[in-house]
């Protein structure tokens, strides 16, 4: 079956590659295979309203999200509790989203997805009601080292692996008050991960039993490690399992709240979001479709 009658929101500054070309490769694509399409191009400014007005313009079926993780996050915002399905064209420097799916980074294949792909629910997890994490978030260790990042003159690979050494050597422990229906408890972290997901986009798998459509979502505890101890954990996470490691305790759930003793610097879906002292998580099951291979 082909998937018509589309709305491709194209970030024309992710990734920081030049997109001058992906309109007419898409009305090419399109015309070929008799879809109706409409471009929207973001701005950086309002963009989540305008995109909503143009969906109720333009009545599509499919959104498509041409960008990194935070252009998927702000398309899957406006299609929240609607029946429109979410598409992915991973054109961003992080493409978390995207590679948790297996949608390839190449065009020509994440458009044939898209246009003859399956779509299936997915959960959503709702932070402080205003935020929504379809991927990772985090407090501690991780939205540290992204602002490390963004501040770093050079950014590219070297910037990255600046911030990265940069914030292992500066890691801090934080006290975390965790309450669910059932219980509270207290843990001292690193970092604190909510996850829907499973895989950051560096391949590191930090959620094992991660199932995008099961109702729960994980809050992953690292607990405080020895410097000597950090490349153990990080081989785990890319080519062991992470439950293995005593530096790691896993807690499945549908809602709860952390209380930071101190704030923290809130991470979503790659987006920083300033710094908060409480964090509410609910998961929303099955709130979104998404077109997947
Ligand atoms: N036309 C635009 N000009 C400048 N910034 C934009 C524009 N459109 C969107 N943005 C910004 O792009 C960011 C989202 O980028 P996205 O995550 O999709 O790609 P990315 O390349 O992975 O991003 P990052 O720069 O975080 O690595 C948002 O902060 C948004 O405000």
């Amino acid at each position: 079956m082909k998937n018509n009658h589309i709305l491709f929101v194209i970030n024309p500054k992710s990734g920081g590659n030049d997109k001058t070309g992906l309109d007419k490769f898409i009305d090419k694509v399109c015309k070929k295979q008799e879809v109706d399409f409409k471009l929207f191009y973001t701005t950086g400014e309002n963009d989540l309203e305008k995109i909503k007005k143009s969906i109720s313009e333009h009545s599509p079926k499919i959104v498509v999200a041409c960008g990194g993780d935070g252009t998927v996050n702000m398309v899957a915002k406006a299609l929240l509790n609607t029946d429109l399905i979410l598409g992915i064209m991973p054109l961003g420097s992080a493409n978390g989203m995207a590679s948790e799916f297996e949608i390839p980074e190449d065009e020509e294949d994440s458009l044939d997805i898209i246009l003859t792909g399956e779509a299936k629910a997915l959960d959503v997890v709702q932070i402080n009601n205003e935020h929504i994490s379809l991927h990772l978030s985090d407090v501690g260790f991780n939205a540290k080292m992204i602002k490390e990042f963004e501040e770093e003159q050079g950014r590219g690979k070297l910037g990255y692996a600046k911030a990265f050494f940069r914030s292992i050597l500066n890691r801090e422990s934080e006290t975390y008050t965790i309450k669910t229906d059932q219980e509270n408890f207290e843990v001292t972290a690193e970092m604190l991960v909510f996850a829907n997901a499973s895989s950051y986009g560096t391949g590191a798998v930090i959620n094992p039993d991660s199932d995008l459509n099961d109702g729960l979502f994980e809050v992953i505890v690292f607990k405080p490690i020895p410097l000597s101890d950090f490349p153990s954990l990080t081989f785990e996470s890319f080519f062991g399992d992470i439950k293995d490691s005593p530096y790691v305790e896993i807690h499945q759930m549908e809602s709860a709240t952390i209380i930071c003793k101190e704030q923290q610097l809130l991470q979503v879906d790659g987006e920083l979001m300033g710094e908060v002292e409480e964090i509410e998580l609910k998961v929303l099951p099955a709130a979104l479709k998404v077109i997947r291979p």
